[in-house]
């Protein structure tokens, strides 16, 4: 299959100049979920913002991050091609859906048909067709999660990183979702990080690549 790989080589932090994290290695191939597991305040949020260049000030960081054998730490975020997706879907409430989408086009798809047509194209496959002038107010949970994940895919990540994305949503809602986020990372062939407290979501992952922090 063809996709994106995620290597981590001997990632470290330290905070406050106390190791917190490490030293980590994980390969993640195509469509691959791995998920990282581990009590509050044991790094994994920051685990994620280091990826993303992110990390706050008190942090350090040693060992290498490999996206297609390329080291994006060697990068600015902006060109990381990383799509995160959090616990809360951060639509902005002022926005309609498809201006939510639209923050995900990357510039270089230009003219206003050709993003008129991807963001079309993105809402239907979110079963989400005819959404593109509504308020996000007046979208249930599900719909307004499946259009985040739609804003992130449509930056064209080469890795995604899922923040604990299910947390709030209720148990039917939640197995559906977590189902179309894995479902969309497997056609895409996306690795992805998934932070969570709940082992079902490991269980569902199937990759058995579990990264326990303590
Ligand atoms: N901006 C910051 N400056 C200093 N320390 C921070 C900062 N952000 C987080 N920390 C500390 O870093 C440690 C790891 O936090 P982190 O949020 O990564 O943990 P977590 O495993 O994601 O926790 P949770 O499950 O509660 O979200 C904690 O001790 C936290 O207090």
């Amino acid at each position: 299959m063809s996709g994106h790989r995620l290597d981590l080589r001997g990632v470290t932090l330290h905070l406050n100049g106390t190791r917190l994290i490490g030293p980590l290695d994980l390969a993640v191939g195509p469509g691959e979920i791995a998920t990282i597991m581990g009590p509050s305040g044991s790094g994994k949020s920051s685990l994620l913002a280091h990826l993303c260049g992110m990390l706050p000030p008190a942090f350090t960081a040693e060992g290498t991050v490999l996206v297609d054998g390329g080291d994006i730490l060697a990068l600015p975020p902006e060109q990381r091609r990383i799509g995160i997706l959090f616990q809360d879907d951060l639509l902005f409430p002022h926005l309609s859906v498809g201006e939510n989408l639209a923050f995900g086009l990357p510039p270089s798809v230009r003219g206003r048909a050709e993003r008129r047509a991807r963001i079309d194209q993105a809402l239907e496959e979110a079963d989400l067709a005819g959404f593109a002038s509504r308020d996000p107010a007046t979208l249930s949970g599900g719909q307004r999660a499946r259009a985040a994940l739609m804003r992130t895919l449509l930056s064209d990540p080469c890795l995604l990183l899922l923040d604990e994305p299910f947390g709030k949503l209720d148990a039917a809602l939640r197995e559906r979702f977590r189902a179309f986020v894995f479902d969309h990372a497997r056609r895409r062939g996306l690795p992805v990080l998934l932070v969570t407290h709940d082992p079902a979501d490991a269980g569902a992952a199937g990759s058995g690549k579990i990264i326990t922090l303590d």
